[in-house]
């Protein structure tokens, strides 16, 4: 895995048919840091990862990884940039074991299937899923669909991870293991890591830096025990019961 990238969102916003997903949203992610993007429910979000991951096209604005512009790109050339990302709706290939659908990720990089598998196993051996990987995705519990997702993702070897609510469904032990993976992975390999999530257990033990969004905008960022304390943040999404 190559390391330590920076993205910088700069003025990007997205209309659909006249609702302003996302209006203007600017931040930075330091390279090497885990930073979250927080918010309630269609605060515009995902909407932001499908702009950086180039799904959506900006109407207005720029998205940078390592100063350069990832404008007009297609998906497939901006995960060979490297951002990886996960989808919030997991839907593996159910035709597929779970050892193809990894290795998925890893024939972005490369055309040699043994190299692909070899990779894709390594990344299921450090999500915990070795042992399952001549499964079908059917035959695995939601959990391991979701460490098989953010496999997938890291077998394209990203720079920067953009994480969609992965821990979403996990009870609070598997949301720990999967929050150990992440760091471990943030400090050996300095794998830069955007997460959007609703799991404030998992944001508050990985986030340096959270950026909050609501109605398409930002609305405060900073510091977790900073943001937690915000007022227009406690008011629009976390609630005065979040606040300890
Ligand atoms: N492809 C689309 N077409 C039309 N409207 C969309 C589309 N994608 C998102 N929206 C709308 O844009 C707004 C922002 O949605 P988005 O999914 O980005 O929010 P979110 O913050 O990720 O929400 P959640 O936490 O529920 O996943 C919502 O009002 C949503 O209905």
């Amino acid at each position: 895995m190559s390391s330590a990238a920076s993205l910088s969102v700069r003025g990007i916003s997205k209309s659909f048919s006249g609702l302003k997903a996302v209006e203007n949203v600017t931040f930075d992610v330091v390279p090497g840091s885990i930073q979250a993007l927080i918010g309630p429910n269609g605060a515009g979000k995902t909407t932001i990862f499908n702009m950086i991951a180039g799904v959506f096209r900006p109407d207005t604005g720029d998205v940078f990884l390592d100063g350069q512009s990832l404008l007009g790109k297609r998906p497939d050339q901006i995960c060979r940039a490297g951002v990886g990302r996960t989808f919030q709706i997991v839907r593996p290939f159910n035709d597929l074991t779970v050892e193809e659908n990894a290795a998925i990720g890893a024939l972005t990089w490369t055309d040699d299937v043994k190299e692909a598998r070899d990779y894709a196993n390594a990344m299921l051996d450090l999500l915990g899923l070795g042992d399952k990987r001549h499964a079908r995705p059917t035959g695995i519990t939601l959990p391991d669909r979701k460490c098989l997702e953010v496999a997938r993702a890291l077998a394209t070897k990203p720079k920067i991870l953009l994480l969609d609510e992965v821990m979403a469904g996990l009870r609070p032990t598997e949301t720990d293991r999967m929050v150990n993976v992440f760091r471990k992975l943030n400090s050996d390999t300095g794998l830069t890591i955007l997460l959007i999530e609703h799991v404030m257990r998992a944001v508050m033990a990985l986030s340096a830096h959270i950026v909050v969004v609501n109605y398409g905008k930002v609305i405060a960022e900073g510091a977790p025990e900073v943001v937690t304390r915000n007022p227009d943040v406690l008011a629009c999404y976390l609630g005065a019961e979040a606040v300890h």
